[in-house]
């Protein structure tokens, strides 16, 4: 189908690959602070002529981060997993996607869809849970309106929940069919007929530091509990 959206969505262990970060002016600083504010212990050579003072005082604050200032090589794709471009010179990033290409590298250009293996996305973070929003590059803007409504809408306590979750999770016994059923019948209020009505907020609350948590630990007192 045409207007199909085909995009694979991931959530990359950053921290496990070496990155590259062609560019240290405004763009470069953007998107070596989305890697650091995700990602704070990942590798990443910033190759640049110039480097902002602000990106500058970031690297000096992430010991794994390394300022390289000179004019971009192709041999500075060795030893990288994934790189990103992010220069005032589109000729320079198309020669950065030519030469990635054959060697497999994963490549996102700033602001140029054509010239990306993958899109930064929207990022919602309640504690542990991490929402990530892409529009196809439709339309960031929508999905920097889409961040604020998500990080508004969804309650801090949602970590909390994850929490909880993952105790019940390593407590329940059984196969896997059984405890996919309870882990549902545990959260379904979450998700349940009128959950989305207004108030959400109120309700989201409501549900997962009250009734969601106390049905979760009720069935686990039942499930662990050993028979006489
Ligand atoms: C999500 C976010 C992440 C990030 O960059 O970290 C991101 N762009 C953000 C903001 C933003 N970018 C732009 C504006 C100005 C208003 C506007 O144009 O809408 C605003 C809004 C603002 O700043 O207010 C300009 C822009 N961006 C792209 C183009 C080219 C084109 O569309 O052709 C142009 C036109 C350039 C020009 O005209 O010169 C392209 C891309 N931007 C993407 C990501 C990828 C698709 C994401 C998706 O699927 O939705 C993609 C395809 C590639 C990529 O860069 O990865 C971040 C939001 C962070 C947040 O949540 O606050
Ligand atoms: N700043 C923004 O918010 C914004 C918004 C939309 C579009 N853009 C576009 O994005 C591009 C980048 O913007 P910017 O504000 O980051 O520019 P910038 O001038 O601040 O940064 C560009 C960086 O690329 C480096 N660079 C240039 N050639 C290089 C090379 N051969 N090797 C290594 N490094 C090299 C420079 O030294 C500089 O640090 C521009 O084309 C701009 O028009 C910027």
């Amino acid at each position: 189908m045409s207007d199909q959206n085909p995009l694979f969505p991931a959530f990359l262990k950053l921290e496990n690959l070496c990155v590259l970060l062609v560019g240290g002016g405004n763009v470069g600083l953007e998107k070596l602070t989305a890697i650091l504010r995700n990602s704070p212990e990942t590798a990443v050579t910033v190759v640049s002529i110039t480097m902002l003072d602000e990106l500058r005082e970031l690297a000096a604050r992430h010991p794994r981060v390394q300022l390289v200032e000179r004019a971009y090589t192709e041999a500075d794709l060795d030893a990288h997993d994934i790189v990103f471009a992010a220069t005032d010179d589109p000729g320079l990033h198309r020669t950065i996607v030519a030469a990635a290409r054959p060697r497999r590298l994963l490549v996102n250009v700033a602001d140029t869809p054509d010239l990306c293996d993958f899109y930064l996305s929207s990022v919602v973070v309640k504690g542990q849970l991490k929402v990530a929003v892409s529009t196809n590059g439709k339309s960031p803007t929508v999905g920097k309106r889409l961040r604020a409504v998500l990080e508004e809408t969804l309650p801090e306590e949602l970590d909390e929940v994850l929490a909880q979750m993952t105790v019940i999770r390593g407590r329940l016994a059984g196969d896997f069919a059984n405890k996919v059923k309870s882990l549902n019948a545990v959260t379904a209020e979450l998700a349940g007929g009128k959950a989305y009505e207004s108030p959400a907020t109120k309700r989201w609350r409501r549900v997962a530091t009250g009734s969601l948590l106390a049905a979760g630990a009720l069935l686990v007192s039942r499930l662990t509990r050993r028979p006489e």
